[in-house]
């Protein structure tokens, strides 16, 4: 591809949603969790997946990230059906996407540095030495330089975060999925997460989609978001989470976003 048409991509996918999920209906056997959710992430968002317990958070995510299968609907990324694509297209597709789950899932028998080089190990042919620069790279972005050789057990658990962020970054990925990344965390170092969070997106021109029930992180990061509802297993909100706050037509949105700037996921939601 030449220089000029990948900049005419560039400029038309700018233009596009990067992800959108249509008509999406979500269900454990015959249980439906959600149905017709229909919203775009734009790329460059931070996309905020919120709403009470249980109503669906991460098992949208699980099908954003293609874990599960929708009931019925699709799921495109910068217009292309991940839903319909082929095995091939759907490696190839997950290859642009970082992870980071609530509990960081580093592998506990390998040092930071190893798990930060797993997903260069597996999808790049870069040398060892390459693998090495890069892994000091990605560790020193998110404030682990030198830390290479500590084990998971070694560091604390805002270090672990930023670690498994770090893994997640490894391959520039376009879209950055968290699911409640701060979960566990004090205040101060969930702050740190989150300024982190839009450095790296920032650095790496990276779109964000994160299920987080912090309002702290909801407001001062989130450019877009999206609110399941348990009970009429639908979406009822979707846009600007300050917007929905102050003018959203739904009493539960509101409530679910004044809770209070400390809320807690063990706060009462609805
Ligand atoms: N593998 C599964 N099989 C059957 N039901 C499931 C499965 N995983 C989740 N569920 C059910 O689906 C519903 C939605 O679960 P999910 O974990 O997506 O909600 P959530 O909004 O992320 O919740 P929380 O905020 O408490 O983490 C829940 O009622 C849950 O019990």
């Amino acid at each position: 591809m030449t220089a000029a048409s990948d900049s005419a991509k560039l400029a038309s996918s700018a233009q596009e949603a990067h992800i959108e999920v249509r008509d999406l209906t979500m269900a454990y056997g015959a249980r439906v969790i959600q149905r017709e959710l229909n919203f775009k992430v734009n790329r460059g968002d931070i996309f905020v997946i919120m709403g009470g317990s249980g109503c669906g958070k991460s098992t949208l995510l699980k099908h954003m990230l293609g874990l599960i299968s929708p009931a019925q609907g699709d799921i495109l990324y910068a217009g292309r059906s991940f839903t319909q694509a082929d095995a091939a297209t759907r490696d190839a597709m997950r290859q642009s996407w970082g992870v980071t789950y609530q509990s960081g899932a580093l592998i506990s028998s390998m040092s930071l540095g190893e798990n930060v080089s797993l997903p260069l190990q597996l999808y790049t042919n870069y040398s060892r030495a390459e693998i090495a620069d890069v892994v000091s790279y990605k560790l020193s972005l998110v404030g682990l330089g030198g830390y290479e050789s500590y084990y998971p057990s070694e560091v604390s658990g805002g270090m672990l975060k930023r670690a498994a962020l770090s893994r997640a970054i490894a391959l520039d990925p376009e879209v950055l999925f968290f699911d409640e990344p701060s979960a566990g965390l004090d205040p101060i170092s969930s702050r740190m997460l989150d300024e982190l969070i839009v450095e790296l997106k920032e650095s790496i021109g990276s779109t964000v989609v994160m299920v987080t029930h912090e309002l702290a992180s909801i407001f001062d990061i989130a450019t877009n978001s999206v609110y399941l509802d348990a009970n009429s297993k639908t979406m009822i909100g979707y846009g600007d989470p300050k917007y929905l706050r102050d003018h959203s037509e739904q009493a539960i949105v509101r409530q679910f976003l004044t809770r209070g700037i400390n809320a807690t996921k063990g706060d009462s939601v609805p």
